[in-house]
């Protein structure tokens, strides 16, 4: 039977990593290493058969956006046109390993001949303060859509693109389990990556039924990170078991209570915050913006990326 026509692409692994160029693998072992997350498997062969390719589609597509840019400013009629920069979203669930992938394409996009400055914003910089969520009652949302200030992160790539000279984007730390006030300054860098749970959510809708904007109005180039959900709860859990033995031991650290906690209490919280909080997340309002982005990794159960999906153009 024919296969339906679809406005996706989808490739095997190796039907991907054979799509690299010529470019020798830029990174070292302990490159790597450093932007690995916990958990996390991540090997010289895996950038070079997943991510090489990966980067190098998306410096090509920075490469014609610039060509597109320059023809439309030229069009317009001004003759010393400043590129704004070129967004890219990252989004999947709670311990899909975003922000592995987000840290990695960032190494290599610095890599490539143009040198270009690259940045990365988290969204958890945009929770609502804890003091804030608890006052709305939703402290156990956290990472749902209602949990971020989410004018203020559409205001903030708002700004990126808008070529704004100094752009700032507030901060979290996962060891005090808050947002903090040292916020990520970004001086108009030529790649601005925004990673997390709700980058492709869909407009909201106004007051008066009509739709707004989303920030993924915004992205040049977005990529959602998948897996399993059977997958994703095992990870979280024994990452959950890991960060007790690790961050959790820091008694500055949030979940401080949890480091003394035996294997068994330890896995019965995971599993109750991961079925009570990041699934109910992920199958409500992550998984269901998978398709709109431009591309999706597939993840197998040792976290190595079985497929691609890329739209078409
Ligand atoms: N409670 C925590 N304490 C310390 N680090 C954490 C905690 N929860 C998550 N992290 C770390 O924060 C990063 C983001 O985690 P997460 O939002 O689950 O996304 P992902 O696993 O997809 O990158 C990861 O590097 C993870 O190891
Ligand atoms: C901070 C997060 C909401 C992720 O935020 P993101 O950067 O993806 O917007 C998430 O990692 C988290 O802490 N969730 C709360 C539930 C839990 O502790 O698992």
């Amino acid at each position: 039977m024919a296969r339906e026509l679809s406005p996706y692409v989808e490739l095997e692994r190796s039907a991907w990593a054979a799509l690299a160029g010529e470019a020798p693998q830029p990174l070292s072992q302990e490159e790597i290493d450093r932007v690995r997350g916990l958990g996390e498997e991540l090997d010289l062969e895996e950038v070079r058969q997943v991510y090489l390719p990966l980067t190098e589609l998306i410096t090509m597509r920075i490469r014609a956006a610039a060509g597109l840019y320059r023809a439309t400013e030229k069009f317009l009629g001004n003759p010393q046109p400043k590129r704004t920069p070129y967004v890219i979203g990252i989004g999947g669930s709670v311990a899909v390993g975003k922000s592995t992938t987000a840290r990695l394409i960032r190494e290599l996009l610095a890599n490539a001949p143009e040198r270009p400055s690259v940045e990365l914003v988290t969204t958890d910089g945009f929770l609502l303060p804890n003091a804030e969520l608890e006052r709305r009652g939703i402290l156990d949302r956290k990472g749902f859509p209602e949990s971020y200030d989410r004018k203020g992160l559409l205001r903030f790539v708002m700004n990126v693109k808008s070529g704004a000279e100094v752009v700032e984007a507030p901060r979290y730390s996962h060891l005090t389990y808050d947002v903090t006030d040292e916020p990520t300054v970004l001086h108009s860098p030529d790649i601005v990556i925004v990673e997390g749970l709700n980058v492709l959510a869909p407009a909201r809708l106004r007051g008066d039924g009509s739709p707004g904007l989303a920030i993924s109005d915004f992205f040049d180039f977005s990529v959602y990170v998948d897996a399993s959900s059977k997958d994703i709860r095992r990870w979280y859990v024994e990452r959950f078991l890991t960060l007790r033995r690790t961050a959790f031991a820091d008694p500055a650290s949030y979940f401080h209570r949890y480091s003394s906690y035996s294997d068994e209490q330890a896995r019965d919280r995971a599993e109750e915050l991961w079925d009570t909080i990041n699934w109910p997340n992920l199958r409500e309002n992550i998984q269901t913006t998978r398709g709109r982005a431009d591309l999706v990794l597939r993840k197998d159960s040792d976290h190595g990326v079985k497929w691609v999906r890329l739209r078409k153009m």
